[in-house]
């Protein structure tokens, strides 16, 4: 479904001094900088899979979405889309791809969904039956039908991205690429959003999926690759990340009093770590082995616990840990 090899990008940008006489002087002798924001990757996903394309920001992620769509040229190496060369193909290309930035909405503002829709079934032609069709699936899966008759600048956040999820695979596109899809969205229309994606890589939908959440990466995808300064940096199951990273939670807390003692004798496995003063306390542990009420009731036990926050692990820390060969070999790229 998506084959690259070597793929490249590297943006020339105007090197401008700040000031009038820098603008002036970038007007007689314009000077370029170059910046290589994809750098070789070799990356193959086959029908059906669902992979977790990850890495901090400016990796390089959204440049080579934007290179599979074919809304980018490459500046060296191949890359084919279902076949298709993107950027010389974007028409055909756009036929076989569904797309979702979850930062921008690709439904007219001003419309009802149900017009957006249905104006997209003609930019894609899809059969009037096969449109039918379509909206009951979307209607069971993602609750679809309140949202028809509503403008689109009225939808909430979770309502929108709903919608909008509707409208990129309203065409029943064989590769669907997806740029945060959960942002700001609540725990229940995350989930929503989250079991929509397992069931259409069920039905056969491939996904390359670009988050920062983890429990997007954990539920929705069998395959991690990460990406770090326009390098492939691990590409490997996911199962690493599940057993590995996923389950840890970091428990902050502001107690009534100094804390003095080690937990770690009292809840075995858990880590603890000073905070800032005596009265702020850390504590990492196994989300599988203890309740985040465990371990509070156990501090509380011992000093009065006055507030609390609970950390989940970032992408930052599994890109930390794929450098440091926690989830196994490198495929490229040296370790910084
Ligand atoms: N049009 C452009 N011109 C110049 N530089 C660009 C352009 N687009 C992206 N870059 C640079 O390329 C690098 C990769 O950007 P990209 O948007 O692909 O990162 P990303 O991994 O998607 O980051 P984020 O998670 O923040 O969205 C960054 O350093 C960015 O500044």
């Amino acid at each position: 479904m998506i084959e690259a090899r070597g793929l490249t990008k590297t943006f020339r940008m105007p090197d401008k001094r700040p000031g009038l006489t820098g603008s002036l002087r970038h007007l007689v002798r314009p000077r370029h900088r170059s910046h290589t924001a994809v750098d070789g990757i070799d990356l193959t996903v086959v029908a059906g899979e669902a992979v977790a394309y990850v890495g901090p920001n400016g990796a390089g992620k959204s440049t080579t979405v934007k290179l599979l769509t074919g809304i980018l040229q490459p500046t060296a190496g191949q890359i084919e889309v279902c076949g298709i060369v993107p950027h010389r193909h974007r028409f055909a290309n756009a036929r076989n791809i569904g797309v979702l930035f979850g930062q921008r909405s690709q439904l007219w503002w001003d419309l009802q969904v149900r017009d957006s829709l249905s104006l997209l079934r003609d930019i894609h032609r899809i059969p009037r039956r096969r449109y039918e069709e379509r909206l009951a699936e979307f209607d069971a899966l993602l609750g679809l039908g309140e949202l028809l008759p509503v403008v689109a600048r009225r939808l909430s956040l979770g309502q929108r991205m709903r919608a909008d999820l509707a409208a990129a695979l309203l065409h029943s596109p064989s590769v669907v690429f997806l740029d945060e899809p959960t942002i700001g969205l609540d725990i229940i229309a995350r989930q929503a959003v989250r079991d929509f994606l397992r069931s259409q890589c069920r039905g056969g939908t491939t996904v390359l999926l670009t988050t920062h959440d983890i429990g997007d990466i954990e539920q929705v995808c069998q395959r991690l690759v990460i990406i770090d300064g326009g390098r492939v940096i691990f590409d490997g199951p996911i199962d690493v990340v599940r057993e590995q990273v996923a389950r840890q939670r970091t428990l902050h807390l502001t107690l009534d009093a100094d804390w003095a003692g080690s937990l770690d004798t009292d809840l075995p496995g858990t880590h603890l770590s000073p905070g800032t003063s005596p009265r702020h306390i850390s504590i990492a542990f196994d989300h599988a082995t203890y309740g985040a009420g465990e371990i509070v009731a156990a501090v509380a036990a011992r000093a009065p616990v006055v507030d609390l926050r609970i950390d989940e692990p970032s992408i930052e820390d599994v890109v930390r840990r794929a450098y440091a060969g926690e989830l196994g070999r490198p495929t490229s790229a040296t370790p910084a």
